[in-house]
């Protein structure tokens, strides 16, 4: 297997929550191979058929794939590809994924104005938006690193703030967080490879209006 194979079109899926659903919509539009499950071990897999392979990545790292060609299209959230920052083409919101980026406090330290918060500490996945946004407002803070179950950080004293996704809200309220500002909404995207692009227009682009119209035909519902 070879980066940038012209006869294959490669598709990088995150593994989590967005797999599923992705899977779905493009088996919908006729991009599919069997055993494609995140129950399974393999990494790669293959419909030599219809000429297209997945591979199942980790969402950090999916737009690192598409961006050195390792794939020629994912699909990923809007979120990421914000903190990952790479040079890949964000061809097509696929409204699903729906979750927002904000910033929250315990409901003890609420404060009236977000600049009153200056120069504390704030926890997050996603250290380059919380440094924009915070950079944005004109004001500094200490970013801490984390990986996960962000929501602890504030608990234990390790932060003020944090900085992380909130989809249905009962993560923050069960531990006693409010939001004090929404930074990003965000759903899954369509990426591409900037190369692949060009060179597998045709392929890409006909994958891309299928996918646009099943989109536009379910928000229709
Ligand atoms: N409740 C939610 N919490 C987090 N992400 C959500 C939520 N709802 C939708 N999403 C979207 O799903 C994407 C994948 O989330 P998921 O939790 O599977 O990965 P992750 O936790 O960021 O990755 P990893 O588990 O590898 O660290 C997010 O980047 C976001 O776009
Ligand atoms: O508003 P809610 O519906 O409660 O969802 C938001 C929670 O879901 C995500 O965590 P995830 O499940 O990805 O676990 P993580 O903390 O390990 O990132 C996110 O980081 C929040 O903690």
């Amino acid at each position: 297997m070879t980066p940038l194979d012209m006869n294959y079109l490669t598709v990088a899926l995150p593994k989590g929550k967005l797999f599923d659903k992705a899977v779905q919509m493009l088996a919908s539009v006729g991009c599919a191979a069997e055993g494609l499950s995140q129950d399974s071990r393999k990494l790669v897999i293959s419909n030599d058929d219809a000429k297209v392979r997945f591979i199942i990545t980790k969402t950090s790292d999916l737009p690192t794939y598409v961006e050195y060609g390792a794939a020629d299209i994912g699909i990923i959230g809007k979120d990421v590809l914000l903190e990952e920052n790479k040079d890949v083409y964000e061809l097509l919101d696929l409204k699903f994924g729906y979750c927002r980026m904000v910033a929250a406090v315990p409901q003890a330290l609420r404060q009236d104005k977000i600049s009153d918060y200056a120069h504390m500490r704030v926890a997050t996945k996603y250290p380059r938006i919380a440094e924009r946004f915070f950079h944005s407002m004109g004001i500094q803070m200490e970013i801490i690193k984390l990986n996960g179950s962000i929501e602890l950080a504030p608990i234990v004293g390790l932060a003020e703030l944090i900085v992380d996704l909130v989809e249905t809200g009962r993560t923050l309220r069960e531990n006693n967080l409010v939001e004090v500002a929404q930074i990003q909404p965000s759903t899954a995207r369509l990426i591409a490879n900037r190369v692949s692009f060009k060179m597998k227009f045709e392929r890409i682009n006909s994958l891309a209006e299928a996918l646009k119209s099943l989109v536009e035909s379910e928000a229709d519902k």
